[in-house]
């Protein structure tokens, strides 16, 4: 775990280098992954199964390639009944939020008497990544399949990896609630070229979205263009900006919190209080201790952790901006946290006050927990029924219309020497 004060000299230099630390993916992930991702294309089903074999270590001809809808519905049944009220709740309260989220259509006429518009569309069909190496991610499926059906999906196809050929039932429950599709038991870089270029089991998809470790995040980077995706969502991450008047104890489980999702997650506290920031560092390590994740979350708060000491929280902001985080929290009373927010610009999502740990988040707030990471944030949002939709824009003229804006049109084609289109348009003027 990293220390600095900013008053330190060499501060400037110490943070320049942990915001351009690369966690994510380095040039040996990338190099894995193209070679997957031609692997895929070429040898579709063979080497989904030889890959499967290899990370997953189980066998998909005898375990089965997919899960059945019937199965879903069994999971559900078969839930603890405080697991299916929270998921429940959870899925009530993500379907409302994306809701709200729906675009309207346009149509109107200007005053030139020209009719346009755009109309709004969900994709044909989705993908679903639903991380499951180390965890099991039923609020990913949650996550991912809600905002595709309210967009109006057609083809909603999950994949997620099974372990050792382990199923988790929750994930099945959950994909029972929302009404996937299809679920293929494939996971990794190679499932992400399964959905874009199809195998012979699998039909190809329009869109994949969903977060995953570095291999998932770096085969949606290299396979946009082949298909759409929402973002790239890899390991996760937390800044908590707190003032010395929270529990030390609630701030340490926030950090790991997001600490042991990964090895290359990483978590970062400001605090304009250097004696809190000791007790913090150490409830980390009590924690970790106890924690059954504590060797992950460990490892990356020993690789990737730091803690901060500003003058202010207030001048901590553009140094949290610089970092544009997948979460902050603002652990401060709730007025100051609404005047800290103010200032940030550059963050997947912000959790304000005391009492909203970023895990509320993760699971039953409402919007969604699959968000930029990697510094994304600066250019990139979490994702939304808007990733599994597109727009097409409508242009209607009529004799009068045509001639008022034409002439300008075919000037234009004139000066970019395209006479055909310069013609189509004189055409229509006489
Ligand atoms: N940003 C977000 O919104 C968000 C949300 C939830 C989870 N996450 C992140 O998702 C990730 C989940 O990771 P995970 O590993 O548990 O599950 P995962 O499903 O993303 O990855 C598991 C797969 O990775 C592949 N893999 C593993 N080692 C490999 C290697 N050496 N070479 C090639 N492929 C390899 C295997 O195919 C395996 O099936 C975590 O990093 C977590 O922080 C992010
Ligand atoms: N924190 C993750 C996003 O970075 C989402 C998640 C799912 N389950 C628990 N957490
Ligand atoms: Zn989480």
């Amino acid at each position: 775990m990293l220390r600095l004060n900013t008053t330190d000299t060499g501060f400037a230099e110490a943070f320049d280098i942990l915001v351009g630390a690369r966690r994510e993916s380095d040039a040996g992930v990338a190099a894995d992954v193209s070679r997957i991702l031609a692997d895929v294309k070429a040898g579709g089903d063979a080497v989904l199964r030889e890959l499967t074999q290899k990370f997953d270590r189980f066998d998909l001809d005898s375990n089965g390639w997919q899960i059945s809808a019937a199965q879903c519905a069994a999971a559900y049944a078969a839930l603890e009944p405080d697991l299916r009220d929270a998921l429940d709740l959870a899925a009530q309260r993500i379907t409302s939020y994306h809701q709200a989220q729906l675009p309207e259509n346009r149509d109107y006429r200007d005053d030139q008497g020209v009719r346009l518009g755009a109309k709004w569309n969900g994709v044909d069909a989705a993908g679903l990544y639903v991380p499951g190496g180390r965890a099991a991610y039923p609020s990913s499926v949650l996550m991912n399949a809600i905002p595709a059906k309210v967009a109006g999906v057609g083809r909603l196809v999950m994949v997620t990896p099974t372990p050792d050929g382990e199923v988790n039932q929750t994930v099945l429950a959950a994909a029972h609630i929302a009404g996937v599709d299809e679920i293929w038991r494939v996971g990794g870089a190679q499932a992400v070229a399964a959905l874009a270029y199809g195998t012979e089991k699998i039909a190809p998809v329009d869109v994949i979205t969903g977060p995953g470790n570095a291999w998932v995040a770096e085969a949606k980077r290299q396979l946009y263009g082949v298909v759409g995706i929402d973002m790239v969502a890899g390991p996760s991450e937390i800044v908590v900006v707190a003032d010395g008047q929270n529990d030390p104890e609630w701030t340490a489980a926030d950090l790991l919190s997001q600490a042991e999702h990964d090895l290359t997650s990483q978590s970062i506290l400001f605090t304009d209080d250097a004696a809190f920031a000791d007790a913090v560092t150490k409830s980390v390590d009590v924690q970790i201790a106890a924690l059954s994740t504590g060797k992950v979350a460990g490892a990356s708060w020993r690789d990737h952790g730091a803690v901060i000491v500003t003058d202010s929280l207030e001048s901590a902001m553009p140094l949290v901006n610089l970092l544009a985080a997948e979460h902050v929290e603002l652990a401060t009373d709730m007025n100051r946290a609404e005047a800290l927010f103010a200032a940030i610009r550059h963050a997947g999502s912000v959790f304000l006050g005391r009492h909203t740990p970023e895990a509320i988040g993760d699971y039953v707030a409402g919007p969604n927990h699959v968000l930029p990471t990697g510094r994304r944030a600066r250019f990139a949002s979490g994702l939304s029924v808007l990733d599994f939709m597109k727009r097409t824009s409508f242009i209607a003229l009529d004799e009068d219309s045509v001639r008022k804006i034409g002439p300008a049109a075919a000037r234009l084609a004139d000066a970019e020497g395209l006479p055909a289109h310069a013609a189509s348009v004189r055409k229509r003027l006489k």
